[in-house]
Parts: structure tokens; sequence; C-alpha cells
């Protein structure tokens, strides 16, 4: 893409966002243009403070001459503090704007976008790009305004006062301005570099603590302080090379300009030495010069931001633009509840896959599901029965439109799921997943994330429904107390029972349970076991079932291999016939009785 369409893009994804801001940007621009003006009448105020006040001898002259000054230093001040409030409020309200809606749209795309999109990267996005789009909207843009403003002016006040004099200035500015763009450049190139090589310093930084047990367990300690060394050191050789650069632009910097202003002496000097000027004139000319170098240098240090910032304005958009491969129906549940309860006789079929054949987006040529149908009545307990990589997990997943299937159909109440809209859809299951997801919240409010309605009771019941109220109030702060990041303070079995407590608040007709046995010893196992009972009663449960205990009592079991079905029917049956079973079996009760 080249760089004026993403500026276009840029432009117009900020202008987007600044429309509902229009008073508020008009009072800034308002601020803007007096402060700018002000500055520029400063000129003219210290020509009359010399040539009224000093020059003159005059102890009235010089006291009207500095009331004048005064007035426009106040004028500039209340200006300022006005233009600066507003510019940055501006800033702050519309990043935080972009960050809410790129947010909320994120929360509505795929599983599949996330897997083609690293989080971390987007995360980056909506952290770093937003930032340097709050400093362009809250600062870059505003000293681009108001020196281009002075720039403007400047010049103009200059010409008017000396025209021959301001044409050599000009021509002095380029031997000034270039060099210090050119280094300028490299500087901010160079500190670019050294903020990523700093972003991957503390990367690293952040793994090997996150995971310092594995880190310790393996011994890994010195071999990471090694590697940590290194990425430090290469961070601080590229920050020698920017400071080096850095250095020789203050070199050059003070040198031109400098000398500039010393040309500038020289010519004006001789100019109020023959009488052409006043010295009141030389001073503001000055002044004036200086203004204009110096909005030259603001207005071409600030362009490369608003290069970077169109940039970064382009990247939010394309977030903002991705389209979900998952779109809802327009059916909703109350829509479909006189279906439902049409379903609600037991022996209905509730839930049906017909020719499910589905291949993952990151590995288009290799099915997960293979032509597979089978269905499930209203009440009924279906146990999944399989190898690893079975493609049971990835049954779940496209029940609850996580993915679309390439081809075939399911259906739930007789209507394709993708008639439902995606709540109502979603509404209808209640996921107790392998892994359960803790946030770093109170241990109320991760059991209330099934139910942000659920009242304090209602919580604690479903606790003591799932065998976890007990162990909940033996923590420190009881029902109050946080949960680390990632639940660390919890168990493998108390995680679980956490994640049927939910299940149990969620109160959905279909329950979805993806066991998970292998963190559990016996006794949890029993705990969880016992927990999931009331949860089951009078609700259509499809259960993966890594441990054959919970098949026993499923009203049937689907044995699947690769993606396909196997076999089914009840345990008694499925023994008999089916060899993937009786060896799964075999293979457990075996291990058990061991
Ligand atoms: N997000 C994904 N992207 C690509 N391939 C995937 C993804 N998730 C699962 N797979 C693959 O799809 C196949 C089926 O996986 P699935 O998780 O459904 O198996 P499973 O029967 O639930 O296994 P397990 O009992 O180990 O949980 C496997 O080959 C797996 O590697």
């Amino acid at each position: 893409m080249n760089n004026a369409l993403d500026v276009k893009v840029g432009l117009k994804t900020l202008l987007v966002f600044l429309r509902p801001y229009r008073r508020q940007i008009i009072f800034a621009l308002v601020a803007l243009v007096i402060t700018a003006g002000t500055m520029l009448s400063v000129g003219k105020g210290l020509q009359y403070l010399i040539d009224e006040g000093l020059t003159s001898g005059s102890q009235a002259g010089l006291n009207k001459a500095l009331l004048v000054f005064m007035g426009l230093v106040f004028v500039l001040g209340i200006g300022s503090f006005c233009r600066f409030y507003l510019v940055s409020w501006i800033g702050e309200r519309v990043v935080a704007d972009i960050r809410q809606s790129v947010f909320a749209h994120l929360l509505t795309l795929s599983p599949s976008f996330f897997e083609d999109n690293s989080p971390s990267e987007i995360q980056s996005r909506i952290t770093a790009d937003t930032t340097l789009l709050q400093s362009v909207i809250g600062s870059s843009l505003s000293i681009a305004l108001r020196n281009s403003l002075m720039l403007v002016g400047g010049i103009a006040f200059l010409l008017v006062m000396h025209f021959k004099l301001t044409l050599i200035l000009l021509a002095c500015v380029p031997l000034v301005v270039v060099p210090v763009i050119f280094f300028g450049r490299r500087v901010r190139r160079l500190s670019r570099n050294s903020q990523d090589e700093i972003a991957n310093v503390g990367q690293y930084l952040s793994q090997a603590l996150r995971h310092i047990k594995v880190v310790q367990a393996f011994g890994h300690e010195d071999h990471d302080v090694t590697r940590f060394s290194g990425a430090v050191d290469k961070a601080f050789t590229v920050s020698v090379k920017r400071i080096q650069q850095r250095s020789w632009l203050t070199l050059m910097v003070i040198l031109l300009s400098m000398s500039g202003i010393g040309v500038m002496l020289w010519f004006g000097g001789k100019s109020v030495i023959s009488g052409e000027i006043s010295p009141g004139d030389l001073a503001s000319f000055l002044f004036y010069s200086v203004i204009v170098a110096g909005a030259v240098g603001a207005v071409s240090e600030v362009m490369g931001d608003l290069q970077r910032a169109a940039g970064a304005a382009e990247r939010i958009m394309e977030l903002l633009k991705a389209k979900s491969d998952i779109v809802g129906g327009t059916l909703a549940y109350s829509e479909t509840t006189t279906d439902d309860q049409a379903q609600r006789e037991e022996g209905k079929v509730l839930i049906e896959f017909d020719q499910l054949t589905f291949c993952y987006p990151t590995r288009p040529d290799r099915p997960a599901l293979h032509q597979l149908s089978f269905s499930i009545k209203q009440g009924e307990m279906v146990a999944l029965v399989g190898p690893s990589g079975a493609g049971k997990s990835t049954l779940f997943e496209l029940l609850l439109r996580f993915y679309n299937p390439q081809h075939g159909h399911i259906r739930l109440a007789n209507q394709d799921i993708r008639q439902y809209s995606l709540s109502a859809l979603r509404q209808r299951f209640a996921l107790v997943p392998q892994e359960t997801v803790l946030f770093d919240q109170s241990v109320a409010e991760n059991l209330g994330y099934a139910n942000r309605e659920a009242s304090q009771k209602a919580i604690q019941q479903a606790a003591e429904q799932a065998n976890a109220h007990e162990f909940i109030v033996r923590l420190d702060q009881g029902y109050d107390t946080r949960l680390g990041e990632d639940g660390v303070r919890l168990s493998g079995g108390q995680r679980q029972r956490i994640a049927i407590a939910r299940a149990i608040l969620k109160d959905a007709p279909i329950l979805l349970l993806d066991e998970a046995t292998s963190a559990l010893d016996a006794e949890s196992e029993n705990t969880v076991q016992a927990a999931l009972e009331p949860l089951m009663k009078g609700r259509t449960t499809l259960v993966i079932a890594h441990r054959l205990a919970t098949v026993l009592n499923a009203d049937r079991i689907v044995v699947m291999d690769k993606g396909e079905i196997v076999d089914q029917g009840t345990h008694a049956e499925l023994l008999e016939r089916c060899a993937l079973y009786k060896r799964l079996a075999d293979l457990q009760f075996n291990q058990a009785g061991r």
C-alpha cells in the first residue's frame, strides 16, 4: 500500500472518531488561532517596548509598552491554557472511544480470526497504536497547525518589515533545516528500533517470570540470565547509536541556528547603524526570525509523527473493518420456544448432526470431522468417546458456532443453527470446558460470569450444588477472595467445581461437558461427579467422556475416531461389538484395577 493511501485511510478513520467532538474542536481551533496570533503580536510588542519605552527614554512610554506587553502575555497564557486543555482532552477522548469500539468489535469476531492474527499483535495495536494516535491528536496535530500559522504569519511580518533581510533569511532556512531534518529522521528511526528492542526485553522478562516454576524446575536460571543479558545489551547498543545521532543533532542545531542569528545581527546591525531601521525593528525582526525557524523545525519534526499516526490509524481501521465469518441469524430465543415446547416431550430429536464435514481454517486439507451424522433426543445423555484428536471437542465448537462446517448441517429444535441469532443459540448451552478459565476477580464474580444478574444467594446456592461452597468459605475472604491471574490459588478439582457452578447458574437447557479428569485424584473425581448429577437432571447432556465411568450412566455412547463415528450404543452393546471401544475400556478399567 502506498503512503498517500495510508494517509487517506488513516485520516478517514480519525474523522469518524473526531466528528462527535466538533464543538470542542472548533473551540480548540479558536484558541489555537488566538495563541498563534498573540504570539506573533508579541514581536510587535517587543518593538514598541524598545522604541517607545527604552530608546525614547520616556517613563510613560515604558509603562504603556509594558502594559501592552503584559496584556499580550495574559491573552497568550489564557489562550494556551484553553488550547492545551481542549486539544489534550480531544486526544484522550478520541483514543478512549477508539479503544472501546475496537475492543467491542473484536469480541464479535470468530475464534478463527484470532488464529490468523495473534492476540499479542492485536493487543499492541490497541495499546501502542492508540497511544501514538493520542499523542498526535493531543499534541502533534496542534503543534503542526499552530506552527504553520506562525510560519505564515511570521514570514508575512518579516516581509513587511524588511524585504531584503527576509529574503536572506529565507535563503538561510534550508541550510539550517535540511541537516536538522536529516539527523532528526535518523534519531527517530533509531529510537523506534530501540523501542522494539526494549519490547523484546520486556517480553522475555514477563515470560520468564510468568513461568517461574518451569524455569526453576528445569534449572534454567543461568541460561535465562545469559539470554536476558544479551537482549538487554542489544537494546543498549541500539540506544547508544541513537544517543550519538541525537548528540550530533544538538550540535548542528546550536551551531547552525546561532550562526544564523549572528549573521542576521550583523546585517540587521548594519541597517540600524545606517538608520535604515530602529533597534526595536531589529529586535522584533530577530524575534520573528526565531519564530519562523522554530516553526519550520517544529513542523518538520511532527511531520514524521503525523505519518506514523496515519499508519497506526490504518492498522486500527483494519481491526475495525475485520468481518466475522460467523454471522448470526435472526431467530430469537422466544420465537423458538414454541418449537422448544414441542421438543420438550422426551424422545423427540433436539440436536441433529447431518453429514457434517469440517476442516479448521489453519488446516484446510485435514478434515477434523468427516461426514458425521447422529442425533440427540430431548433429555438424553449422550457420551462421546474416542482417542485423542478424534474430533470430540470440535463438535462442541461447531455446536456453539465458533466455526461453520464446510458441508452438512447442525439442527437444533428442527432449525439449522445458522438461523438463530448467536446469543439465542449460545444461551441454550451451558459449557463445562476441559480447562476452566478463571479471571483475576473475586470468586463470586467468577461464578457470576455465567449470569450477570445472579444474586449473591443464587451464586451461593449454585456453589453448594456444585460442592464448591465448602472450599470457598475456607478461602481467606470466602466469596470475596480474589483468584490470582489464571486462578492459581485453586486446585484442578476446585476449578472444575467452579466451572460446574457456573453452568448451574447459567441454567441452560443443554449441557456440554468436556470432562477433565486427568488433573483429578479419585476423591476429587467423585466430588466432581457428585456435583454434576444435579446439574444433568432434566437436561439434555452431551458429554465428552475421557473416563469411561461417566459412560456407564449414559443413555447412549457415540464412539468416534479420526473425525468419524465408528459405532454407537450402550456400554454393554459396544463392549461386545466395537473393537475400539473395547480397547479403550480395557485400557481404563485395567488401569483402574491395577
Ligand atoms: N484450532 C485448531 N486448529 C487446527 N486444528 C485443530 C484445532 N483444534 C483442534 N484441531 C485438530 O482437529 C482434530 C480434532 O481435535 P479435537 O480437539 O476435536 O479432538 P478431541 O477428540 O477433542 O481430542 P482430545 O480428547 O485430546 O481433547 C485434531 O487433529 C486436532 O489437532
